[in-house]
């Protein structure tokens, strides 16, 4: 592995980590550990470890508060471990045990965060060439051009940040953090001060940026159509911990953790009980039987073959010859679908993407029918869901 990250720990002096805010507060969840009275609470990064291979792009995300930002500090040894290595080809930065931390202008890494933070007094040109100022003239002029090109700003060389649009700034700021040519790059929510139009287009833009220069890279982001966009690897954060670190395919359709299903997507879990049909196992659901050999435990792997089953809403069709029928309670306008929330007659809430040509009203029942092609189980989490599970 190119960038190695060995069990890493952060714990602010004196802070316990926070779990009063974030989307996910409340929520229960059957992987987390629970803390023990007595025991230390968790850090704010807590045994974190991932490997990034020479060239990819790796793409954090959870919740607010979850250590994104921390762990990034840890990598650009601007906080101390408590615990851990990193490693970058196996030479270590900062290794707790042995008390070694490299400082931060040492490292040879790169860094973008989200305000700009580009001098407004000196020209694009003079803001790339800020780190290039151990080459000589001659290099330092190649290199600002060939970091110009990269980002598509020749033409704007001798203006001053001020006279750029917000997406044109943050290229010069990547510009300026990739011209010394970084061993790794790392981005702290660069594009969350941007309108939504230009956030999609720059990842596209960076993604293409990165990898046509070799660069490895680290992101940032809240927002998970972004992570998707960018990352070759992406991993999801809770309470700072590490879920899962996986190709944002698998992140979707294979979660490991029920926190990480119930982050990522519209999704609901319902009941089901996992039996042994004729070709396989099979779950049963409030909206029939569902099949994916691969993916369903064995029914002796939760008690009675009772669990919960992962449904995202892009999982339910719309389908008037459907034999379940499913009442409206909710819809949001998304552009080109309505996200529905439905109520079965079983009283088991479902979330489902349908075409926005189907405009039907609040209150309406229409059918629906499950199109799942990965069928994700987690043990019941309780009593309340099992009452309902289906025969
Ligand atoms: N300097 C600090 N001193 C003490 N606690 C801190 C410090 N910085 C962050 N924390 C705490 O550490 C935890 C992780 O914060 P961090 O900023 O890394 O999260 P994040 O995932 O980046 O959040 P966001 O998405 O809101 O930026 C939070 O509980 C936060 O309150």
């Amino acid at each position: 592995m190119f960038l190695a990250l060995d069990q890493i720990g952060l714990r602010y002096p004196g802070a316990a980590h926070s779990h009063t805010h974030g989307p996910q507060t409340g929520q229960a969840s059957s992987i987390s550990s629970p803390t023990l009275a007595g025991t230390p609470r968790p850090g704010a990064v807590d045994g974190v470890s991932l490997g990034l291979a020479r060239g990819q792009i790796g793409v954090l995300i959870g919740p607010s508060g979850c250590g994104k930002t921390s762990l990034l500090r840890c990598i650009a040894g601007l906080e101390r471990l408590n615990s851990g290595r990193i490693l970058i080809e196996h030479e270590p930065l900062a290794d707790a045990a042995r008390g070694l931390h490299l400082a931060p202008e040492a490292r040879r890494i790169g860094m973008v965060f989200q305000d700009y933070a580009l001098f407004p007094h000196l020209s694009v040109a003079d803001n790339i060439a800020f780190g290039l100022r151990h080459l000589s003239r001659s290099e330092r002029e190649r290199r600002i051009g060939e970091m110009l090109d990269l980002v598509g700003l020749a033409h704007a060389a001798k203006r001053a940040p001020h006279q750029l649009s917000g997406g044109q700034q943050q290229r010069v700021a990547l510009a300026r953090a990739l011209a010394p040519a970084p061993r790794l790059l790392l981005l702290d929510e660069p594009f969350s001060s941007l309108d939504v139009d230009l956030r999609e287009h720059l990842s596209q833009e960076l993604r293409a940026i990165l990898h046509a220069s070799g660069t490895t890279a680290l992101f940032v982001t809240h927002d998970q159509s972004e992570a998707f966009a960018i990352g070759d690897v992406v991993g999801v954060m809770n309470k700072g911990r590490l879920e899962q670190w996986d190709a944002p395919y698998t992140v979707y359709h294979r979660p490991a953790t029920r926190f990480v299903a119930d982050f990522i997507g519209h999704s609901v879990f319902t009941p089901g009980r996992i039996v042994q049909g004729g070709s396989g196992p099979e779950v049963m659901t409030p909206l029939g039987a569902l099949v994916d050999a691969d993916a369903c435990a064995l029914a002796s792997a939760f008690e009675g073959g009772r669990c919960e089953v992962l449904l995202r809403a892009d999982d339910i069709v719309h389908d008037d010859a459907a034999p379940v029928k499913a009442q409206i309670e909710r819809k949001v306008f998304r552009g080109a679908d309505f996200l529905y929330t439905l109520r079965l007659a079983t009283g088991d809430r479902i979330k489902a993407h349908v075409p926005s040509h189907h405009d039907h009203q609040v209150g309406e029942w229409i059918g629906i029918r499950p199109l799942v092609d990965h069928v994700v189980t987690f043990p019941a989490a309780s009593a309340t869901a099992s009452e309902n599970t289906p025969a």
